[in-house]
């Protein structure tokens, strides 16, 4: 997005989900200049009707400000684009309020100014929140100072005041709803991020080895015996070499879709490695899982294949149970040789360490 603003990027290649976030900034500041322009172009016949030439003209040139704004945001100059804004809506304030008494309503304007600057990080913190504290300190002023100017609009005052009230108000169910979303959106993308594995969609190693801590703990303070299995593909490198490596990611997406759905629904699944998968099994003894985890093994062929392979996808199963008091990297190392037995005795079987 921005050249000017706070959230510069130092490539000149951002990735996708970077340039969207930065582009929804970028759009609400599109979306309040037009807003804002639509308003004033709008006030100048309402301040006609009401035979308020000085406030007509100002909205004039409030118009010119708010248009350049919109040009402004096109070339991305959203530091010097929110200024304006901002200057315009105080200085709009200032007139209408003074001439119309605040029963008119035209300072309400100040706060989703406010809440704009506050949100989009155009300026620095600092500057930002001095010119939030400006406006804030400018609609006391104006409520205290101008609070009736009977003889100007009596008539139309509560009119005006309920418009501009609620035009003042939409901005902030807009804002809200916008922040909302994005908050919503930032948070599917961190936790997609940093817990799972963009080929297989299974969790990582690094929410793998947190899990591995979280059961480790839970076992030694109330005993909850739990089970982790390490599995390797058999002889992929081979798969990888005739058929390439496109092809070599399909079957790890085969393999882990089968071993997970394989799985109770308590269980783990994680990508460890490369063609390595961990697995935790909470709640559950060593004798207990062993069988189901060997007939996983077993029945693995049977639901992994490749047209184009012939030979049977299978792979290798360490299974261990975690003892109480082991540390992470004793458990990591049991089950690893383990498995590591299982590749010696001939590869496509569970081994289950002691
Ligand atoms: N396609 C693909 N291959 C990967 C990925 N990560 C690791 N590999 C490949 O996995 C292969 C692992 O080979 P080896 O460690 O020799 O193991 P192997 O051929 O499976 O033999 P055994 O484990 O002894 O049965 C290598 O060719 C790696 O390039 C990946 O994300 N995608």
């Amino acid at each position: 997005m921005a050249n000017n603003s706070q959230l510069k990027h130092q490539h000149p290649f951002t990735s996708n989900h970077v340039s969207n976030s930065l582009e929804q900034t970028s759009r609400i500041l599109n979306i309040a200049s037009a807003a804002g322009s639509i308003a004033h172009f709008a006030f100048i016949f309402l301040f006609l009707y009401l035979d308020q030439t000085t406030l007509a003209w100002l909205n004039v040139l409030s118009l010119g400000a708010w248009l350049l704004t919109v040009r402004l945001n096109r070339l991305k100059q959203h530091n010097i684009s929110i200024l304006i804004m901002s200057a315009e809506v105080s200085v709009h304030a200032f007139f209408a309020t003074s001439i119309l008494g605040a029963e008119a309503g035209f300072q309400y304007y100040l706060w989703p100014m406010t809440l704009l600057i506050m949100t989009t990080p155009c300026l620095k913190i600092t500057w930002s929140s001095a010119i939030a504290l400006f406006h804030m300190t400018t609609f006391a002023l104006l409520v205290l100072y101008y609070p009736s100017q009977q003889d100007t609009v009596t008539s139309l005052s509560s009119v005006l005041f309920i418009m501009n009230v609620t035009c003042a108000s939409i901005p902030f169910i807009v804002a809200a709803a916008l922040t909302r979303a994005t908050y919503m959106s930032q948070y599917e993308l961190m936790v997609k991020l940093a817990e799972k594995d963009e080929l297989t969609k299974l969790f990582n190693r690094r929410f793998a080895i947190e899990a591995l801590t979280f059961y480790m703990q839970q076992q030694s303070s109330n005993g909850t015996p739990f089970c982790i299995s390490l599995v390797d593909v058999d002889n992929f490198k081979q798969v990888n070499d005739e058929l390439g490596h496109n092809k070599g990611d399909e079957v790890l997406v085969k393999i882990s879709g089968y071993l997970s759905q394989s799985m109770r629904k308590a269980d783990i699944s994680s990508r460890w490695g490369g063609e390595e998968f961990l697995f935790i099994l909470p709640d559950v003894e060593l004798p207990e899982i062993q069988q189901r985890i060997e007939a996983i093994c077993k029945d693995l062929p049977n639901h992994v294949s490749l047209e184009e392979w012939q030979q049977i996808i299978s792979c290798s199963f360490g299974l261990i149970q975690v003892k109480t008091n082991e540390s992470l990297e004793q458990a990591i190392k049991r089950v690893d040789d383990s498995l590591y037995q299982a590749k010696k005795n001939g590869r496509y079987q569970v081994v289950s360490g002691h």
